[in-house]
């Protein structure tokens, strides 16, 4: 198909901070995911746009975002589909999944067999200081596969005010939250709401 007009949020937004978790091991396959050549944050120009708004007005009160995934290769969700069939491997089991059958990460809503990721509009995110740089507690870590990272969960009342201002900076800047995971969000007026994309992750 036709290439997506993606850019390096890394670029694009001023101020963010990128961590790209599946570029490298620290993730919950404990290794490099396929597909991410580079570990840089590609997105769809509007969300990148609409993530340049809501770091904007974080900045305001002395927060920044801090990416962990953004555009999401199909090659990539194919490694994850690949990766929960094998029991054997649970290297990272007791960071990310302790609580949960690798098997059942789909089926519980953690993990998409088919993910927004791959339409360039949907990130994963956190708040840091901009003091410190420090991550700021959200009452669990990202990709802790566990009812805990969902709303409603019983969690410090100031790991609730950090969910809550995450989620309102985004909602403001055009995004939806997903209730299963504090970090998710997609833009809810995607560019390309039909189309997964498998083009590798590269620096453009
Ligand atoms: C795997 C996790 N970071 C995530 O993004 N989960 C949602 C459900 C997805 O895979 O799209
Ligand atoms: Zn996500």
């Amino acid at each position: 198909g036709p290439a997506p007009d993606f850019v390096d949020a890394g670029r694009a937004v001023a101020g963010l901070v990128v961590e790209m978790r599946y570029a490298g091991a620290d993730n919950f396959l404990g290794r490099p995911v396929a597909g991410y050549e580079a570990p840089v944050c590609l997105l769809a120009r509007p969300a990148a746009r609409a993530l340049a708004q809501a770091q904007a007005a974080l900045a305001r009160a002395g927060y920044g975002l801090k990416v962990f995934d953004c555009y999401r290769p199909a090659r990539a969700v194919a490694d994850f589909v690949r990766w929960a069939r094998d029991p054997r491997d649970q290297a990272a089991k007791a960071e990310y999944y302790p609580d949960v059958d690798k098997g059942d990460l789909f089926r519980l809503g953690y993990v998409a067999a088919r993910s927004g990721h791959s339409r360039g509009a949907t990130v994963d995110l956190t708040l840091v200081d901009v003091q410190t740089g420090r991550e700021v507690a959200m009452g669990t870590p990202f990709d802790r596969f566990d009812p805990r990272s969902g709303a409603g969960a019983a969690i410090s009342p100031e790991a609730r005010a950090n969910r809550e201002r995450l989620a309102a900076a985004m909602r403001r800047a055009g995004f939806a939250g997903y209730a299963r995971e504090w970090w998710h969000f997609s833009l809810r007026n995607e560019p390309y709401p039909a189309t997964t994309f498998d083009v590798p992750v590269r620096a453009p």
